[in-house]
């Protein structure tokens, strides 16, 4: 899916793919460096984490091994519901691992604060979060993500792995969506 695919519900590109892909590449430098002689455990935050794992997963050099969480606070809005559901728990025993949460975006921060404290009841070695995107809101909560991709306007955005009601999530830049489209709901 690109720009042209969305008629006129796209208002403006925030980020493209290019700027994305070149962030990626120095989050994982860093990460790399980080990681020096260790082994991660990568926790993606389906569904939206999606991209950025597997963009990221591919330029770390170091050895990594992957699993996937599903929760979910947002239901088909635009806001978030305030309740943390688990809809999906890890497969892999984290205790005395390297956990790094890979995740899109943090926005009020609830998902992640609440996944944080979830994860570090079960004894990792350490855990620390990545995300490409964060938003103004996020500074209210107690989240400190180590890697941070961006830091973008409390505008809801679209794209690379982030929906409106379930669309969006396959294109390969951040956007923003015109107001008919919310209006239309
Ligand atoms: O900081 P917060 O305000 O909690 O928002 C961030 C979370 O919300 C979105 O997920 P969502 O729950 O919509 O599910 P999805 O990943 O399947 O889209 C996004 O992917 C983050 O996980
Ligand atoms: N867009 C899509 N999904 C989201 C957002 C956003 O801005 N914030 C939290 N989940
Ligand atoms: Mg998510």
């Amino acid at each position: 899916m690109d720009a042209n695919d969305m008629g006129n519900d796209l208002k403006k590109v925030l980020l493209t793919e290019q700027q994305i892909q070149d962030r990626l590449a120095q989050m994982a430098e860093v990460i790399d460096k980080d990681y020096a002689g260790h082994e991660i455990l990568l926790v993606g935050v389906l569904r939206g984490a999606v991209m950025v794992m597997a963009d990221l997963a591919r330029k770390l050099h170091t050895p990594v091994q992957m699993d996937w969480m599903a929760v979910s606070s947002y239901g088909s809005g635009t806001k978030s519901s305030g309740v943390v559901r688990i809809l999906k728990d890890l497969d892999t025993d984290i205790k005395d691992r390297h956990v790094l949460i890979v995740e899109d975006i943090i926005d009020s921060g609830l998902t992640l604060s609440w996944l944080e404290a979830n994860l570090r009841t079960r004894g990792c070695a350490s855990l620390n979060i990545a995300t490409l995107l964060r938003k103004p809101d996020a500074a209210k909560t107690n989240i400190t993500p180590r890697y941070v991709g961006f830091d973008i306007p409390n505008e809801f955005v679209v794209g690379y792995g982030l929906d409106y009601a379930e669309k969006y999530r396959n294109l390969p830049f951040v956007g923003l969506l015109a107001p008919h489209v919310y209006e239309k709901h």
